[in-house]
């Protein structure tokens, strides 16, 4: 009998080791709740809930073949060792999984059981990330490799197994807190494919126009990520979708799709990305917890301040732009690639807080919580991992530039509803007699803000200039490039002079 191990990989498209297994005999298909995962700083109630959607579609798919998916709960070690005491399992088909430091122990733990019982673990790749990469140089040409291969069948049928599939459970019997989300995105296969078909045939149409706004991205950006965390919907389905409506929109003659050929060159290039990312923390799983370019050790540690972080996290930092998209993640799982730069620019740079206990917070608000992509880009946008550019936005210039009227931030921070449009960015600027008409007391109704921006600017430029001043840190960000750069030359930059508080700084490293 042929074990297939679903982890983050939850559909039945697409999935070669479901595929592998049943060309090889019976298949008992099982996911495995594990205590030490779901209990995890990074995991919140929120991803239970996405993934048990997804746990429930899949039972139903893979019962039309003819078993459905058996789910137990325990650690990994020990309910395979059960089921092996009581099935004869011959091997375990699996897909490669570059989680956290947890899972990634996990995965140790299973191989040494597997080879200890006799039973062959096979791990097929997920995605572009290849496991023991030799050198960054040929990256490129293996995911090209990946992305082209034909995408695996689900098999037939599966012949049934007498065995209990066992219920699916809820939070409170996982002893979960309750799920807080308002607003949430459908889970499971049939929602993620349907989200790409919408996306490819309609909404990627303005796709690079869209994506910097919280006005405009909820509708313009794919919404995938979710689906591809969870593995609702591979990579190379997305991939070899886009390319197919790439082909057929440049055969229509009309020069206005153009635009919507940039669009999905936009688009694509982020798939990319997804892989790039995630390869980092395949190679170099410490990234999890400690920074990627070590010159970086100590630069905020004694600055921390859990208060200061508290009101980051509620969304109550006094700068409306940052507390609406603080709020419209807690409340609905997502945001936009800038405003989650934002939001870390803001605590490592405005508060100048170490990413580390921020970015458990946010891994556990974002439903797409993906830790390869989670961690490298929390230490590119704190400025630890040697990249070139360092970004520290300005939280007032993003709000003019992404919100102008405030119309997101009205919807998120009703206390400011009647603010003003010319205030609306900078309410404690508003004199009294207008914050009471308004009907907010800057102060008592919303917060005066925690921190002065351009002071902070500028404590912050100081402390990495001294840093990136030392000879070390260029000899180490260097070797970091070599182990973990794109190979793609940057675009160049188009520089703009920014002056007073609409400054933004960009260092190039
Ligand atoms: C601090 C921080 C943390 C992040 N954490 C995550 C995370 O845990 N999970 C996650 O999927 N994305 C993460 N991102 C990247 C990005 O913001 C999201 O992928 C994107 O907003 C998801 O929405 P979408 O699917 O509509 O994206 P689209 O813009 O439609 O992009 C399509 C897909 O491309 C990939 N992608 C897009 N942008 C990036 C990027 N900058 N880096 C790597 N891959 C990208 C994602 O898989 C995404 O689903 C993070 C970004 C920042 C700044």
């Amino acid at each position: 009998m042929q074990l297939v191990w679903f982890k983050r990989d939850l559909r039945l498209h697409d999935h070669a080791p479901l595929s592998a297994a049943a060309r090889r005999g019976p298949v008992l298909p099982l996911y495995i709740v594990e205590p030490s995962l779901i209990h995890a700083p990074d995991f919140a109630p929120r991803h239970w809930t996405f993934i048990s959607g997804c746990l429930c579609e899949l039972r139903t798919a893979l019962a039309r073949l003819g078993q459905p998916l058996v789910v137990r709960v325990g650690e990994a070690v020990e309910v395979l060792d059960r089921l092996a005491s009581e099935w004869p399992i011959e091997a375990i088909w699996a897909h490669e999984e570059t989680g956290n430091l947890l899972s990634y122990a996990r995965d140790r733990a299973v191989r040494r059981w597997a080879r200890a019982r006799g039973i062959s673990f096979h791990e097929l790749p997920q995605n572009g990330v290849v496991r023991r990469l030799p050198s960054r140089d040929e990256w490129q040409a293996r995911w090209e490799e990946r992305m082209a291969m034909p995408q695996a069948q689900p098999p037939a049928a599966l012949p049934p197994l007498p065995i209990d599939p066992g219920p699916i459970p809820s939070a409170a019997e996982l002893e979960l807190p309750p799920d807080t989300l308002l607003e949430r995105q459908p889970p499971g296969e049939t929602a993620a494919l349907a989200t790409l078909t919408d996306f490819l045939s309609r909404r990627s149409r303005h796709y690079h126009r869209a994506l910097s706004s919280p006005l405009t991205a909820w509708e313009g950006c794919s919404r995938l990520s979710a689906y591809l965390a969870w593995g609702a919907l591979s990579l190379r389905t997305v991939v070899q979708a886009t390319r197919a409506r790439i082909a057929e929109l440049s055969q229509q003659p009309d020069p206005a799709e153009a635009g919507w050929l940039r669009a999905l060159a936009a688009f694509e290039s982020r798939l990319h990305w997804h892989c790039h990312f995630i390869q980092k923390l395949e190679d170099e799983p410490e990234i999890e917890v400690r920074n990627l370019v070590r010159a970086y050790d100590g630069m905020r540690e004694e600055n921390h301040r859990p208060d200061l972080i508290a009101a980051w996290a509620a969304g109550r930092t006094g700068y409306p732009f940052v507390d609406a998209c603080m709020r419209a993640l807690t409340a609905t799982g997502w945001l936009n690639f800038r405003m989650r730069a934002m939001l870390v620019s803001f605590v490592a740079y405005d508060l100048w807080q170490h990413w580390r206990e921020p970015g458990l917070i946010l891994a556990r608000r974002w439903i797409d919580y993906e830790p390869g992509i989670h961690y490298c880009q929390l230490q590119m946008q704190a400025g630890t991992s040697g990249n070139r550019t360092i970004r520290i936005y300005n939280p007032i210039k993003q709000g003019i530039d992404h919100d102008p009227e405030g119309i997101f931030i009205r919807r998120w921070v009703p206390e400011l509803a009647h603010v003003p449009t010319a205030y609306i960015h900078t309410p404690w600027l508003l004199d009294r007699a207008g914050q009471e008409r308004a009907g907010c007391r800057i102060g008592r109704d919303y917060p005066l803000p925690i921190v002065d921006h351009d002071a902070a600017y500028r404590r912050a430029r100081a402390a990495i200039a001294a840093v990136r001043a030392r000879p070390e840190t260029a000899i180490e960000v260097a070797a970091v490039h070599q182990k973990h750069g794109s190979r793609r030359a940057p675009p160049p930059r188009p520089r703009r002079t920014e002056r007073g508080s609409a400054r933004q700084l960009r260092l190039d490293l």
